[in-house]
């Protein structure tokens, strides 16, 4: 498991395209029979990628944690978006198609991640945070997630969100996440942009064509960088940072926070006009 720790606004305008991408940027969540763990100080929260092919992979512990097991203190959302899979919780069985999603509550002391098909693997990716009591585990289906049809083709930003895990959805101590499909020939995520400082924020792109990429904007609603996203990159947004970007084709892409709060709506506009 990689650490990563926090950086300050004030560190992050003075950094080079490299020193963004390293310090921001998490590339090969997904490969072949392993599972890859990121472990970010923004709300110590855990991102994840686990692409099961061959043979069946457990969530291990880290001895960062100081825990008996990995989900002693910890919730952890998983959303498929590979072939079909199933996610197997102590002994219980959660069978997940594509954007289908599970949540395993603190507790939860074992849990294996396999593929239905060697040739279309599962693709999971994972959110974990601290938690401080146990809901329980719940896997929804899209249909579940509520969809909600947001933006318009005239701005390039028609999509469909999926609201998994949240405050009428399955329950959580502190996680928020869900995903966000956008239509052909709409390329802009998440306009007009917003910080949340009272939450961090991960997104993980997918359905990103191989040819194609996604230019992802952070920082300070002032001071705007970007990093260029390939398929299955996920990027970590600072709570201070807007988090918003525009692809050369459509694409998904899976949002995740964690924080002081749980309510969706809880943003502070970053108003196009004003942004530098
Ligand atoms: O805080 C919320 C997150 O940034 C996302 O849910 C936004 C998003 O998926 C979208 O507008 O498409
Ligand atoms: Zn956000």
């Amino acid at each position: 498991m990689e650490i990563r720790f926090q950086n300050s606004p004030a560190e992050t305008k003075k950094m080079t395209t490299e020193q963004l991408r390293e310090n921001f940027l998490i590339e090969n969540l997904m490969q072949d029979d392993t599972i890859q763990l990121v472990y970010s100080h923004y709300d110590r929260v855990i991102v994840g990628g686990v692409k099961p092919t061959s043979k069946a992979i457990e969530l291990p512990n880290h001895p960062e944690l100081r825990a008996e097991y990995f989900l002693e203190r910890r919730e952890l959302g998983i959303i498929n978006v590979g072939g079909n899979g199933v996610v197997i919780a102590d002994g219980i069985e959660y069978p997940l198609e594509k954007l289908e999603c599970v949540y395993l509550g603190k507790g939860t002391k074992s849990v294996t991640f396999k593929t239905s098909h060697e040739s279309s693997p599962a693709l999971f990716y994972l959110l974990s945070a601290p938690a401080h009591m146990a809901y329980p585990n719940t896997m929804y289906t899209k249909e579940q997630a509520a969809p909600v049809n947001l933006g318009d083709t005239a701005t390039s930003n028609k999509r469909t969100i999926y609201k998994y895990i949240h405050l009428d959805g399955i329950k959580s101590c502190q996680l928020v996440m869900g995903l966000t499909v956008l239509e052909q020939g709409s390329v802009w995520n998440s306009v007009p942009p917003h910080t949340h400082t009272r939450r961090m924020e991960a997104y993980f792109y997918f359905d990103i064509p191989e040819s194609h990429r996604v230019f992802h904007f952070m920082g300070e609603p002032q001071q705007t960088r970007h990093i260029t996203m390939t398929n299955y990159d996920a990027v970590l947004s600072a709570p201070w940072s807007v988090h918003f970007g525009c692809g050369t084709s459509n694409y998904g892409f899976i949002w995740g926070m964690a924080g002081e709060n749980q309510t969706f709506t809880d943003m502070d506009p970053a108003p196009i006009a004003n942004l530098l």
